[in-house]
């Protein structure tokens, strides 16, 4: 399983140094949708010319102009982008043409998406990379939230994907057994008061 940092940070100096201190402990490092909002793609050429090893991820959450907004990420030095499940199949579409005239991949956003079992095998079908099985982080703050309907909701599916929803040093091991290809860790990381040893530890405990 591969470890994936999601960057809510809001400026692309503070993603630098983010990046900059977590890169060695993860695969991709992950462009937060609050921030390509606040900087623009430009943020994704910054960190893709300070990583070029590594796989950035622009989580674009498009919704619509599918094959454009994919097209200006993957231009600007992205490698994946998310589109949200809740599209329609043309704007899923558009963004897998784009993937694959510039050799990159889509992903699929499943936040917000009350059937993600069935939404996730359509937009495999469709040529998702994979699908991301995602509760956000205004759905991790609502009473009762679990990430125990996400983990089954996974194991289900059986297509390819990733789990985020405020995964922790807790919690990752359960990603890991419910057979997501990428644990994708945000607050666990930005939020720690090291983020490079956060992140260290999430990656230790992968098997
Ligand atoms: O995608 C995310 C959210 O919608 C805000 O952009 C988060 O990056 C994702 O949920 C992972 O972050 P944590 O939930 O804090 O681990």
């Amino acid at each position: 399983m591969k470890l994936q940092v999601a960057m809510d940070v809001v400026t692309t100096d503070a993603a630098l140094a983010l990046a900059a201190q977590v890169a060695p402990h993860v695969d991709i490092i992950e462009l937060g949708t609050p921030l390509i909002k606040a900087e623009g793609l430009r943020a994704v050429t910054a960190i893709k010319a300070a990583h070029p090893d590594k796989t950035v991820f622009a989580d674009l959450k498009t919704m619509d102009a599918g094959e454009l907004e994919a097209d200006l990420a993957f231009t600007a030095g992205a490698d994946l982008v998310t589109v949200l499940g809740a599209a329609g199949d043309s704007t899923i579409a558009g963004a897998v043409a784009a993937a694959k005239k510039h050799g990159k991949g889509v992903v699929v956003d499943l936040i917000g998406v009350a059937d993600k079992v069935t939404r996730a095998r359509e937009v495999t079908e469709l040529g998702a990379a994979f699908v991301e099985m995602h509760a956000g982080l205004d759905e991790q703050a609502e009473p009762g939230f679990s990430l125990a309907t996400l983990l089954n909701q996974g194991e289900t599916a059986r297509v390819p994907f990733s789990l985020a929803g405020g995964v922790s040093i807790a919690t990752i091991a359960s990603v890991q057994r419910a057979g997501a290809s990428v644990a994708v860790a945000g607050g666990a990381i930005y939020g720690a008061e090291d983020p490079a040893a956060a992140a260290r530890a999430l990656r230790a405990a992968i098997i």
